[in-house]
């Protein structure tokens, strides 16, 4: 089922952050219908860098080229600020729809943009995040593609002026809201109250960020339709490696470790490995003409 038709739907769709075909196939494999594509994912597992719109178009189109040869799970990717003006947009959009983005955000911070839950972000005005909306409605191929607007206005302008730049997202054809980093239950209740009934709204759990965590089912209650966990795979892959690096170093074996880690076969077993031997196998000598 497509993210659209999903949405569609009664339920609220979560989607963890995955940034590579591993984790997007284990968190297929955990159930998730969905799949968000992090920016700040990306960042922090290939550049070992901040979310500050290092990562380039061309390295997420890639990444999500290769998360699609793996898995066919719906996938939310994080387009930033469309990687520059209106035109960069369209090209964003159609270079993630063709390898394979089910849904593009698109945020109205200027270059270089930062993590919604830094302090510092700076906005372009809102007609041209307008501009951009519409320039990515224009571009994408299919109407399945969808167009999330992004606004990273509480942190600057305050809660008011992030409402009425939703609206106007709205208004310019954005098929889903994200009012980044609502500073309390109240903003949370505030953005689900005015928006719910008129379009899907995507809620971000980022642990230790901004806004208050709740689960999926809490912010579904509220009235969100969407809610991922970004970063969070990393930050738990980032302490399971702080620790497995220095219980190595330390014991110079990895005996301590042994049961908190998959051994080979249970690797193998997680990727397919013996699946896709068995393909293989399949296509070596189809004819028989080496008997
Ligand atoms: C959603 C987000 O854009 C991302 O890159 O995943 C980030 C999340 C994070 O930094 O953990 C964000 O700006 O909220």
């Amino acid at each position: 089922m497509t993210l659209k038709a999903r949405l569609s739907r009664d339920g609220v769709v979560v989607a963890p952050g995955v940034y590579d075909p591993l984790t997007a196939l284990i968190a297929t494999e955990a159930g998730f219908e969905a799949v968000y594509l992090s920016g700040a994912a990306v960042a922090y597992t290939r550049l070992g860098r901040s979310d500050i719109g290092l990562a380039t178009m061309t390295e997420m189109a890639e990444t999500i080229g290769l998360i699609r040869d793996r898995v066919d799970t719906p996938m939310i990717v994080d387009a930033d600020n469309g990687h520059g003006n209106a035109l960069n947009v369209q090209r964003t959009v159609r270079l993630y729809e063709r390898a394979g983005a089910s849904a593009l955000q698109i945020e109205d911070q200027s270059l270089p943009k930062r993590c919604g839950h830094l302090a510092g972000k700076k906005l372009i005005p809102a007609g041209e995040m307008v501009g951009k909306i519409k320039a990515a409605v224009d571009a994408r191929a299919s109407e399945e593609t969808l167009i999330v607007a992004r606004t990273d206005a509480i942190a600057v302008e305050g809660f008011d002026a992030a409402i009425e730049r939703a609206e106007r997202y709205a208004d310019a054809g954005a098929d889903v809201l994200f009012v980044e980093a609502p500073r309390s239950e109240g903003e949370l209740s505030a953005v689900a109250a005015r928006f719910s009934s008129h379009l899907p709204l995507l809620a971000n759990m980022v642990e230790g960020g901004a806004t208050p965590l709740r689960s999926a089912d809490d912010l579904g209650a509220l009235g969100f339709r969407l809610v991922i966990f970004p970063g969070g795979i990393v930050r738990a892959l980032a302490r399971a490696a702080q620790d497995y690096y220095r219980s190595l170093h330390e014991h110079r074996t990895n005996k301590p470790f042994r049961d908190r880690m998959f051994d080979f076969d249970q690797l193998n077993a997680v990727i397919g490995t013996p699946e896709l031997l068995a393909l293989g196998a399949r296509y070596e000598d189809p004819a028989g003409d080496a008997k």
